[in-house]
């Protein structure tokens, strides 16, 4: 044989060896994207699978999220007072009154277009120093940059202008706030604020999946199961920060995208002029039709269907289909959002869909396990086609 031919031999003998190692790793190795808009739920969905693929949260991690729930606390109750000062509900006191004053000046409620301007400033500024030349750098920058650091709130203080009569009053009349609601997750945060605010206590699990706290980059978490590395990577879902997806596209073995199905009447707190599951939708059309996720099969989850089910005993989903001439029962209504995200959706593609509460425990195991499953025949079949 020539010299050019042995080397020609050699080249294709690294390159098959650097193919084998590749296919190896992806064997070893399976991806999965968990996208998917604001609040939707992916978050809540990754603590459901560290709870049952992970390590349970032992009290040690627990009490890490003491601090979280503590602002989510916080946040709650500056959320009543701003509410008292729309309506002038008045505090009963002056002491009382300069005490919510000053609590609402320490803990102000963030709006999520100032954290994402924050958090694009801290991006742009450590790319500037030290630019990301791999994706695990990108990773891992994207996953430490922490640009939400309010204070710890006083317990006591909360205790206190918890305890008003004019902040009950204001509690009790919740559901009558026509704009700026309080979420959810608030609500249940205020109802346990005697037990949260007591020295020995310890977040429950149930105290942990309810926690709001966006997410503003990359979190991962990592699992093993027979004797695959199963790496899970939670996105934010924030529509400016979508352009972050991208990155974690090549690699992907799955796509799990969450969408609010709370979301059917609220408008995007990015751009208030668009209705939030209209950009959903848009967003899973995207996602669905990207170049380089051709062969990545979607697991769909139309999540929150607690509040759906909640919201739609006043409201109907026209607010954000006008063209649904359906009944405004829970069947019917769900069916037809299923359908709007499933039609048109690329024939190459299998997609699977779960209508979830993600905070529900016992209800997500069977949902979670069968996820996993779902990624696991997701990547057999992708390996076939490596
Ligand atoms: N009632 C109810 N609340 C839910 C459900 N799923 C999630 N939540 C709550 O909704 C809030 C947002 O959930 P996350 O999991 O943080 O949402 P996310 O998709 O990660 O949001 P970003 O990180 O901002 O992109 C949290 O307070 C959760 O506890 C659900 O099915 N029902
Ligand atoms: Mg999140």
């Amino acid at each position: 044989m020539s010299k050019g031919g042995r080397a020609a031999v050699a080249r294709s003998r690294s390159i098959d060896h650097q193919l084998d190692e590749e296919r190896e790793r992806r064997e070893k190795e399976v991806q999965t994207l968990i996208l998917g808009s604001p609040g939707a739920g992916k978050s809540t969905f990754l603590k459901q699978l560290r709870l049952q693929y992970g390590d349970g949260f032992p009290p040690a991690e627990r009490q890490t999220y003491h601090d979280q729930i503590l602002q989510n606390v916080a946040t709650g109750l500056v959320h009543l007072i701003e509410h008292m000062e729309r309506i002038g509900l008045k505090f009963q006191s002056p002491e009382m009154k300069k005490l919510a004053t000053d609590f609402k000046r320490k803990h102000p409620r963030i709006s999520i277009v100032t954290l994402i301007n924050k958090f694009k400033e801290a991006d742009e500024k450590a790319e500037k120093m030290c630019p990301a030349t791999t994706k695990a750098e990108l990773t891992k920058r994207l996953s430490s940059l922490d640009v939400y650091k309010p204070d710890v709130p006083s317990v006591e203080d909360m205790h206190t202008l918890w305890a008003d009569p004019a902040i009950q009053m204001c509690y009790e009349r919740r559901h009558k706030f026509e704009t700026d609601r309080l979420s959810a997750s608030s609500e249940y945060f205020l109802l346990h604020i005697g037990r949260i605010c007591c020295p020995d206590y310890l977040p429950s699990i149930q105290d942990i999946l309810l926690i709001r706290w966006p997410t503003l980059g990359v979190q991962e978490h990592q699992f093993i199961m027979d004797y695959r590395l199963y790496r899970m990577i939670d996105v934010a879902g924030q529509r400016s920060l979508r352009k972050k997806w991208i990155h974690f596209f090549d690699e992907a073995a799955a796509v799990v995208f969450f969408v609010s199905l709370a979301e059917f009447d609220e408008s995007l707190e990015e751009d208030p002029s668009v209705m939030a599951m209209q950009d959903s939708l848009q967003a899973f059309h995207d996602v669905s039709y990207n170049q380089f996720l051709d062969k990545t099969d979607i697991i769909l989850f139309l999540n929150k269907k607690d509040i759906f089910a909640t919201k739609l005993k006043n409201s109907s989903i026209t607010t954000c289909f006008p063209d649904y001439k359906g009944p405004d029962t829970m069947d019917s209504s769900l069916q037809y959002i299923q359908d709007r995200f499933l039609h048109n959706k690329p024939a190459t593609k299998q997609m699977y869909t779960h209508i979830s509460c993600a905070i529900d425990v016992p209800q997500m195991k069977d949902i979670v396990a069968t996820t996993v499953e779902c990624v696991v025949e997701i990547n057999v079949k992708r390996l076939k086609h490596l």
